[in-house]
């Protein structure tokens, strides 16, 4: 980087327009689309597309719905030239669509793509030349009346051998390419001296195409730029005015936004932004854009994934996976308020009703993205999405402080490897904190005796899962799990106290089953236990269970085999067995 960049770049010049209209403007429907990425995409590949993906593409493009597309420059290569033979001669060019070639300003290649479309039912005839004083001075050596007599004998030229061709419908089109960096009195003069040429009939129009070739400005100045050609173009009524913005400072997609709000009715683009350099505007986002304001793009994006796909099939180019509305990680959260924000916001959500989940602008399954994916989970993560996870995996609706703890275990093992932690991991991890938590006491089934409303006495059979030593803990106390409480606390020779337990169903019919997560006091430590069981009550007692067991191997000193005076002392496998 040099010290002083204003020494070797200079500041871009605003168009005289003060009482600019677009920044009130809203846009209320979609303009004109027309994929040029067969064309300026595929002119910006390493390896241009062979006939057979040129069609595979060509297919697709259709089927999203686009009515305008630009199938090549048919005078450059014979690839493009029989590529647009092979659509015409195969019909495969429905009648609601219209394809587009481009030409330079020069005779002989006008000639030849007029032939390369030679059948067609209509098509839109493409020509350009660049207007700007760099080019003019740089690259074609000639001066402002140089350029616009290229122009307009172009024009001339294309409007006697399109009428020499009646049989098609044509559609003039006009770039003054590097439009954005050329005086805007002079495009304007050329623009009009073009309209003139083709002398458009009266329910014709021309399309004037105002590329920013290169970005060289805030898209604010193209907005001004649209505008002021809007206004001053000598035949507004008679052209459809289209824009055509790359991405060099990154701001294509504001620029062709702003472009519409100016008075644009046509955007030229490419699907994720392909095209040279940084690329031409991306029509996904623009089209998605407008669908996330409630406007229909009228193209179809509803498998975006599909598309995506092909695209990068034909183009040989990934999209990023940050890319608007279609990367692979715009539907995922990985920070914890970004994930609990969500949670809540999938909560709330109806069937019916405007889109109100935070931090998602449209619904992944518009474009056939699955809420699966939406959370993912690393170090960044907190308890929502882990939680999340869990409730979709397996149905878990843990209570809060319980989501808590569990996920700074999960929050642990991503630290330590440093990597993204599964759905199937975090559910695997909560198996073998919680669930799978038994040693050494397994809760081998329950029994009630001699109770009433008032007084519940139980008799817990529980196993000692290390040793194999079995007993059977009794206890009383209001309900079930106050007694079955009674019954580990003499067991274990701590003081026991439940402070809070929260139950709810998973599954359906014959496989449901009931979930039960206790928060415990024992002694001066609260550990949390889960148990799950066909009975509700048993799920409780497993979950009592569960808690002593974590505690101990949290290294609370608990003896498993203590014998009080109203509990049974743990006894070898087979004594219980023939007790
Ligand atoms: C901004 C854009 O994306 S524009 C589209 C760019 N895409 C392409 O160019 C597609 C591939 N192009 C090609 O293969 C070639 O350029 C061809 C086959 C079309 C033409 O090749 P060539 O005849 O070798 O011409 P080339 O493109 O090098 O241009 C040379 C001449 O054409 C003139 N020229 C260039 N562009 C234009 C234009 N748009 N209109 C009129 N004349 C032009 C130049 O002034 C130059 O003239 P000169 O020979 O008198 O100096
Ligand atoms: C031919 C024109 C429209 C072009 O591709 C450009 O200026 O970028």
């Amino acid at each position: 980087m040099i010290s002083d960049p204003a020494s070797k770049y200079p500041r871009f010049s605003p168009v005289p327009l003060r009482d600019r209209q677009w920044p009130n403007a809203q846009i209320t429907k979609p303009p004109i689309w027309m994929s040029t990425d067969l064309r300026d995409g595929n002119q910006s590949l390493i390896d241009p597309m062979s006939i057979a993906t040129k069609l595979r593409f060509f297919e697709e493009l259709v089927a999203i719905g686009f009515k305008e597309i630009e199938v090549g420059f048919p005078s450059a290569s014979e690839t493009d030239f029989n590529f647009v033979r092979k659509l015409i001669e195969e019909s495969r060019i429905p009648d609601d669509v219209t394809i587009e070639v481009l030409t330079q300003a020069r005779e002989d290649l006008i000639e030849k793509t007029i032939a390369s479309v030679k059948g067609a039912k209509q098509v839109i005839l493409h020509v350009y030349n660049p207007l700007s004083p760099q080019f003019r001075r740089i690259v074609y050596n000639t001066d402002r009346a140089g350029v616009k007599r290229i122009a307009v004998d172009a024009t001339t030229i294309c409007k006697a051998r399109c009428a020499a061709q009646p049989e098609t419908q044509w559609t003039y089109q006009y770039s003054p390419e590097c439009f954005s960096s050329t005086e805007i009195e002079f495009a304007k003069d050329v623009c009009d001296a073009v309209v003139a040429a083709w002398s458009p009939a009266a329910h014709e129009k021309v399309i004037l195409n105002l590329p920013a070739t290169v970005e060289m400005s805030t898209p604010n100045t193209y907005a001004d730029q649209i505008e002021w050609m809007h206004r001053n173009l000598a035949q507004r009524e008679n052209i459809i005015l289209s824009v055509h913005p790359h991405n060099d400072r990154g701001t294509a997609v504001a620029a062709a936004e702003l472009a519409i709000m100016a008075g644009a009715d046509r955007v030229e683009g490419c699907l994720f932004g392909n095209g040279e350099r940084t690329g031409n505007v991306d029509l996904v986002t623009l089209a998605l854009n407008l669908y996330s304001q409630g406007i229909h793009p009228a193209l179809d994006f509803s498998d975006i994934d599909r598309v995506k796909r092909l695209v990068e099939e034909c183009n040989q180019l990934p999209v990023h996976p940050r890319h608007p509305y279609a990367g692979e990680l715009v539907y995922t959260a990985f920070s914890g308020s970004h994930q609990d924000a969500i949670k809540k916001g999938f909560a709330v959500q109806s069937t019916t009703g405007f889109w109100q989940v935070p931090y998602l602008p449209i619904d992944p399954a518009d474009v056939n993205r699955s809420y699966d994916a939406v959370v993912r989970v690393n170090s960044q993560s907190g308890k929502g999405g882990v939680s999340y996870l869990l409730q979709q995996a397996e149905g878990f609706e843990l209570p809060r402080k319980l989501q808590m703890e569990f996920s700074r275990i999960v929050q642990t093992v991503s630290d330590n490897t440093g990597k993204e932690v599964s759905s199937a991991d975090i559910v695997a991890l909560f198996k073998h904190e919680y669930l799978e938590a038994q040693i050494p006491l397994q809760v081998q089934g329950c029994k009630y005796r001699d109770s009433d409303a008032d007084c519940v006495n139980i008799e817990v059979s529980v196993c000692n899962a290390e040793s194999g030593e079995r007993a059977v803990l009794s206890g009383s106390g209001n309900g079930p799990v106050d007694a079955a409480a009674q019954a580990f606390m003499d067991h274990c020779g701590q003081p026991l106290f439940v402070v809070d337990y929260h139950e709810h169903a998973v599954g359906a019919g014959s496989n449901s089953a009931a979930m039960c997560y206790m928060e415990v006091k024992l002694g001066n430590h609260t550990v949390f236990g889960v148990g799950r069981d066909g009975n509700i009550s048993t799920a409780a007692i497993k979950a009592l269970a569960c808690a002593l067991n974590r505690a101990r191997s949290n290294g609370l000193d608990i003896n498993a085999n203590n014998a009080t005076s109203n509990s049974a002392a743990m006894v070898p496998d087979d004594r219980s067995k023939t007790a």
